[in-house]
């Protein structure tokens, strides 16, 4: 089953060539017993890897489970997710994040990397068993309150020292609460026209500034998430210019998508941190291509019809995107130069590479695993309810006509998706 030849793809948007998989990993020949997929006309990309899903397993499976996560992950292009921690029970103990890895291991559509609480409970209060998930069986290197920040600085400092013992990195959600307390949308024009609590962007820029000094001040990796605003972008540039041991993601709605959208009150539009200016989209786009921002990063984030489709004030924040990243960022990055060079930097090579993820990112060269994507660039499609395999349907784009869509996808040399269909 995991000797091919895929012949006649343009790897990365270069000239069309034959890709060789032999047991699984990339060769410069295959077995004449290969299966064959005439790949003309597709782009091969290094299988994607994204640095921040939200699987909810254990815990609300009704919105999404390890197997429904994976499957989405695989379809979208994916052969690596890590797993954030804000699961129920929390991912802070190294009996939960092997749990996690023995689901990704059983559901075989993608490899799923489990990132570690911070802080017991994501409570902020005390530092959760960081060395004991680090040994476990699913070796964690990265640890992440997510959905909630790490806002105590000392708290703050002492994880980032105690991750420097075994490579790990802190990935940050940055948000004062104190500024974001009964939040909404962003706070700008718009929130001030509806009437609506707003999110400044300080609260986001407040912490990012304090803690890529505190990375600086101890010579520890700090990543900070979803990063949302122009300011943001600016803090990030200078402390980069400090060589600080900081990098960032964003999100593919942070790329596309701005607050006007709130207008509506629908919210599948409400996200943390929240969709901002055409100025902050501008200037994200920007840090990206010139790498202050390092990465794309998916935030995927499912949700029950009873916790997303009701009054905006009660709806729960996040959107789902596994499926719909790789378009949305061919949409909002279109014009930049070499581009599928690029994303396979933005959303495989990178992202491995801060995760500590061997085996994914390595490119399409001889004598790595045959960890792959196959992407018509040509194709338009709609995303709808029954296109989407998440269990959660919280899609931004449902209606939308989007550019370019992952049709193949192997791990290992074993096809996860083949014909635009996930093979189990
Ligand atoms: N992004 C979101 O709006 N929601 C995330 C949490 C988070 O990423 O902060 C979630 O877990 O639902
Ligand atoms: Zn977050
Ligand atoms: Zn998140």
């Amino acid at each position: 089953m995991n000797n091919w030849i895929i012949s006649g793809a343009s790897v990365l948007g270069g000239e069309p060539a034959d890709i060789f998989v032999r047991d699984g990993v990339i060769a410069d020949s295959a077995p004449d017993s290969a299966q064959r997929l005439d790949a003309t006309g597709l782009i091969a990309l290094p299988g994607l890897v994204d640095l921040h899903t939200h699987l909810r397993e254990p815990g609300r499976e009704d919105a999404e489970t390890v197997e429904t996560g994976s499957r989405a992950a695989a379809l979208g292009g994916y052969t690596a997710v890590c797993a954030m921690a804000n699961t129920d029970p929390v991912a802070d103990t190294a009996g939960v994040v092997e749990q996690v890895w023995r689901l990704g291991k059983d559901a075989g559509l993608v490899d799923v990397q489990p990132i570690g609480a911070v802080t017991v409970g994501l409570a902020g209060e005390r530092l959760a068993e960081l060395g004991a998930m680090a040994t476990s069986a699913a070796r964690v290197r990265v640890f992440s309150d997510d959905g909630h920040c790490v806002h105590d600085p000392v708290l703050m400092r002492r994880a980032l020292e105690y991750v420097k013992a075994f490579d790990g990195v802190i990935a940050q959600h940055a948000e004062e609460p104190r500024l974001t307390v009964g939040a909404q949308m962003n706070e700008g024009d718009t929130s001030a026209r509806l009437g609506l609590a707003g999110w400044p962007a300080v609260a986001e820029e407040a912490i990012i500034a304090r803690d890529v000094l505190l990375a600086g001040h101890v010579n520890s990796r700090l990543h900070i998430c979803h990063v949302s605003t122009a300011g943001s972008v600016e803090l990030i540039r200078w402390a980069k210019s400090k060589g600080w041991r900081v990098t960032a993601e964003v999100t593919p709605h942070h790329l596309l998508l701005t607050d006007d959208l709130v207008e509506g009150y629908d919210p599948v539009f409400k996200v943390n941190p929240p969709l901002r200016t055409e100025a902050d989209v501008l200037a994200l786009r920007e840090g990206l291509r010139d790498g202050t921002i390092d990465i794309v990063a998916t935030d995927h984030a499912p949700h029950t019809v009873e916790d997303k489709e009701c009054e905006w004030a009660y709806a729960r924040p996040g959107m789902v995107g596994l499926e719909t990243a790789l378009s949305i960022v061919v949409e909002a990055m279109a014009g930049t130069d070499r581009l599928w060079e690029r994303i396979a930097d933005w959303m495989s090579a990178t992202p491995a590479r801060i995760a500590g993820l061997s085996g994914h990112g390595a490119g399409l060269a001889v004598g790595e695993p045959a960890n792959l994507t196959l992407v018509d660039p040509a194709v338009r499609w709609t995303p709808g309810p029954a296109e989407l395999a998440s269990r959660s349907h919280n899609t931004p784009y449902a209606g939308r006509e989007l550019p370019s869509r992952p049709v193949a996808t192997f791990l290992r040399g074993v096809p996860t998706v083949l014909d635009g269909k996930a093979q189990k």
